[in-house]
């Protein structure tokens, strides 16, 4: 079994319900168990600043999927989520992100995990280290809680503004 972590992000519409259907879209999928999921929080916009906030969780999950295939998976998601591939950092409806999967290094044309931005990005870190404050680097060895506290923009830039619940019953 593989472990992973994904983050999750949606700027456009109703945000709240396109991440509960994500997260539940995820844990509907014969090879995926979601376990846990973080706070929700809301968050300004990073890399294209001028659009609307986002609200972005993390979640963990255990897969016998191999990390290219969670991506198609990933993927598939967004897809039927309606996410449009248009403007790099730009709005999208979800993006659904791999960031970690076990302590593996992947390096493929279209994968790479560690995700390369995760490390500089608040909304990442602050949900990851909120379901697991003990989550390593697994290139450098450092805590990500170590790694968050130097960050500057790690005060301000999010607000927890709820949860998602009820999506982790399988049917
Ligand atoms: N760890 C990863 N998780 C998801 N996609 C990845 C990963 N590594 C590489 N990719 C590739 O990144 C491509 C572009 O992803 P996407 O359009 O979501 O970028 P973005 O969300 O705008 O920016 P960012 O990558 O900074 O979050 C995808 O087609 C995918 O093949
Ligand atoms: N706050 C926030 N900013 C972003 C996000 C995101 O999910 N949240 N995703 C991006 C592209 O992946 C670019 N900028």
């Amino acid at each position: 079994m593989n472990n992973a972590y994904l983050s999750l992000g949606s700027n456009i519409g109703d945000r709240l319900e396109h991440l509960q259907h994500a997260v539940q879209l995820l844990n509907e999928h014969s090879s995926i168990n979601v376990l846990q999921v973080s706070s929700v929080y809301e968050t300004e916009p990073v890399g294209l600043t001028e659009q609307a906030k986002f609200l972005n969780v993390v979640v963990r999950l255990e897969t016998t999927l191999e990390a290219t295939e969670l991506l198609s998976a990933c993927q598939s998601i967004e897809n039927k989520l309606g996410r449009m591939r248009k403007i790099r950092w730009g709005p999208r409806t979800v993006d659904l992100d791999i960031l970690l999967y076990n302590e593996e290094h992947i390096q493929l044309e279209n994968l790479i995990i560690p995700h390369l931005r995760m490390q500089e990005r608040a909304f990442v870190l602050v949900p990851l280290v909120e379901i697991n404050e003990d989550v390593k680097n697994p290139t450098t060895g450092t805590l990500y809680r170590e790694e968050l506290a130097i960050k500057e923009d790690g005060v301000n830039l999010w607000k927890k503004v709820g949860q998602v619940e009820e999506f982790l019953r399988k049917g």
